[in-house]
């Protein structure tokens, strides 16, 4: 995997809210067809890096390649091109509540291709197979459904426009194990199927054992190690030793392996 050129390829990257300096040399690559999970403390800048990335937020300095080219020196027009080309489930506020599921996934449809309604409903619909939602969902508002349902709901929106990189921002959080462990098996059939590459953070450590290839962590205002797990837990910092050696990691470990075949 590492041997491909990576999809995304960041690097020097600096963002700074006034004096506050959030990233600092700052070098992370996303590789083809891998999940590749971020972790770091509350407010070590995962989100900030996200959306740093899917060019919601302008960098301060460096620069991040996308699909071989530079954001930072596109036009608009070229970059909402590239941009679409990601699929991004944000943690809070992905569905539009007075809407029914599939509307919420047929209106990128809509908007950035052109779609007939009907048209982009019926894909929506198929999307909202894909993840695995009951028929009857697709009529249904935010309101009428479980958390899990609504996280489902939410990554077939992220799919709607059949992106090549999904970004998730804590996917699985608010829900219960049961939930949280179908949503990691679901995503690890989608990447599987659909030859996605993820872009994930997470508190999660069930889900890091359980679908990340490889895990970036961010400390001190850079990536301090980014690899496949086994690697990443032996690294000597007190952060990831703490975290990746606490009872939560240990138990995490333990029932997961093997993972399921890429
Ligand atoms: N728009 C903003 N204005 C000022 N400061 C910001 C802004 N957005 C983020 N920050 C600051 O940047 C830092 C990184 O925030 P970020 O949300 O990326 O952290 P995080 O690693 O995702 O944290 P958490 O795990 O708690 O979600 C925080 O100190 C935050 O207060």
């Amino acid at each position: 995997m590492s041997h491909d050129y990576p999809l995304i390829r960041i690097r020097d990257l600096v963002n700074r809210f006034g004096d506050h300096v959030v990233h600092e040399h700052l070098d992370l690559d996303l590789y083809p067809g891998e999940i590749l999970g971020v972790v770091g403390g509350s407010g070590s800048g995962k989100s900030v890096l996200l959306r740093s990335i899917v060019g919601l937020r302008r960098p301060n300095a460096g620069s991040i390649e996308v699909f071989g080219e530079d954001l930072q020196q596109l036009s608009d027009q070229r970059r909402s091109r590239l941009e679409r080309r990601f699929g991004v489930l944000f943690q809070r506020g992905a569905l539009f509540s007075s809407l029914n599921l599939q509307e919420n996934v047929a209106l990128p449809m809509i908007e950035h291709i052109g779609l007939k309604r009907s048209e982009a409903e019926f894909l929506a619909r198929v999307k909202l197979a894909l993840v695995g939602l009951p028929v009857n969902a697709a009529l249904q508002t935010p309101a009428e459904l479980s958390g899990g349902m609504i996280k489902r709901a939410a990554l077939a929106r992220a799919l709607a426009l059949d992106p090549e990189v999904l970004f998730l921002d804590e996917p699985t959080a608010g829900l219960d194990p049961i939930g949280a462990a179908d949503f990691d098996q679901l995503l690890l059939t989608l990447r599987n199927a659909l030859g996605l590459s993820v872009f994930l953070v997470t508190h999660d450590l069930d889900t890091l054992y359980t679908t990340c290839d490889r895990v970036a962590v961010l400390s001190q205002r850079h990536v301090l190690a980014a690899d496949r797990l086994e690697v990443v837990e032996n690294v000597d910092d007190p952060w990831i030793r703490d975290y990746f050696n606490g009872p939560r990691a240990r138990a995490a470990r333990q029932p997961h392996r093997p993972l399921e075949e890429s």
